[in-house]
């Protein structure tokens, strides 16, 4: 096994915790202490990526640009990465990030999806930006079909694709699997972005990387969406165990989860009945929140919601269909009364 390249999204998946209210001053201390441990790239956007604040996904308190500015004047070796969801954001955001001190950015799809990507691709390269391809609610499908969509991916400018375990659904078996795919099909390198929802985030990261991922995520504290990510400070404590730590600084990694990110979360992301049943469905995990708030308009479990919502398949980005299902689940309730 070799030491993978860690990627710290503390500041955009775990936006979504954080209703994407982080302010510059955060950002400022968070990013200084991934920076200091060594985190060699930290990503600071919008939970659902640049242009994500909207009525769909919930408004950023601080514009996410102010917020890529401070990162960049906070960091002194890590490199700055944006998520752009094509569709959500645009070239024209994937410029200005640019300007605002973005270098790496990671333009996610769900994983039938490869193809729309292509003009993002081309302008990152342009830019002279490092591209990452996220293929988003990867237990959908398998491994010799997300290999083909990765290669489309790897044919339009992608430096690395991750498999991208959006709902938390899979098993170390399939986190091993696909990303093996990955890199037998692959000359770009290969990544790996768990959800804990079924607590395996540290388990399938491990996994990934037994199969040969370059790359893995992880949040401090496990700061994500649903029951979080592979928390940064147990992915570099594990391998520091395993021998092939890639520079990070364990200690300052515990210091930087429990005295700059612990006091500002407004909860902790476990795997509650809700995120478990996210895992178990298949859901993406952005739509805890979501379905937590609309099952309590409409008197229901949130659990039944996301049952629901998985056996029609929703993906990512489908956030307006939970109200559209939850109504039905409602009217059926009350047709059987
Ligand atoms: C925009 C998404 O939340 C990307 C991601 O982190 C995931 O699918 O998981
Ligand atoms: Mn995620």
């Amino acid at each position: 096994m070799k030491a993978p390249r860690v990627t710290d999204t503390t500041l955009r998946d775990g936006s979504h915790a954080m209703k994407h209210q982080f302010t510059r001053e955060q950002v400022q201390q968070i990013v200084q202490a991934l920076d200091a441990a060594g985190v060699p790239v930290i990503e600071v956007t919008h939970g659902d990526g640049l242009a994500g604040s909207s009525i769909q996904y919930g408004f950023s308190g601080t514009s996410e640009m102010d917020l890529i500015e401070t990162a960049r004047q906070s960091a002194t070796r890590a490199k700055i990465a944006a998520l752009l969801i094509p569709g959500i954001g645009t070239r024209q955001e994937l410029r200005e990030a640019a300007q605002r001190g973005v270098q790496v950015v990671r333009i996610a799809t769900h994983c039938t999806e490869a193809d729309i990507s292509e003009q993002h691709f081309g302008l990152a390269k342009e830019l002279g930006l490092e591209t990452v391809g996220f293929l988003m609610m990867a237990h959908m499908r398998p491994p010799e079909f997300l290999a083909e969509q990765a290669a489309l991916m790897e044919s339009y400018g992608a430096d690395c694709v991750y498999i991208v375990d959006s709902a938390g659904a899979m098993l170390p078996d399939d986190a091993r699997a696909r990303v093996r795919a990955l890199k037998e099909r692959l000359s770009i390198q290969v990544g790996f972005h768990a959800h804990n929802n079924l607590g395996l985030a540290i388990g399938n990261t491990l996994a990934a990387i037994e199969a040969g991922a370059d790359q893995v995520d992880g949040c401090l504290r496990g700061l994500g969406a649903g029951a979080g990510n592979a928390p940064t400070e147990l992915i570099a404590a594990v391998l520091d165990r395993l021998g092939i730590n890639p520079g990070l600084d364990v200690f300052a990694l515990m210091d930087a989860a429990e005295y700059v990110v612990a006091p500002i979360m407004p909860y902790q992301p476990i795997p509650d009945r809700d995120a478990i049943t996210i895992g178990y469905a298949g859901v993406y995990s952005t739509f805890l929140l979501h379905a937590r708030h609309i099952a309590a308009e409409f008197g229901l479990d949130p659990r039944e919601l996301l049952v629901e919502l998985g056996r029609r398949q929703a993906v990512a980005g489908q956030e307006d269909w939970i109200l559209d299902v939850a109504v039905d689940l409602a009217q059926a309730k009350q047709r059987v009364a």
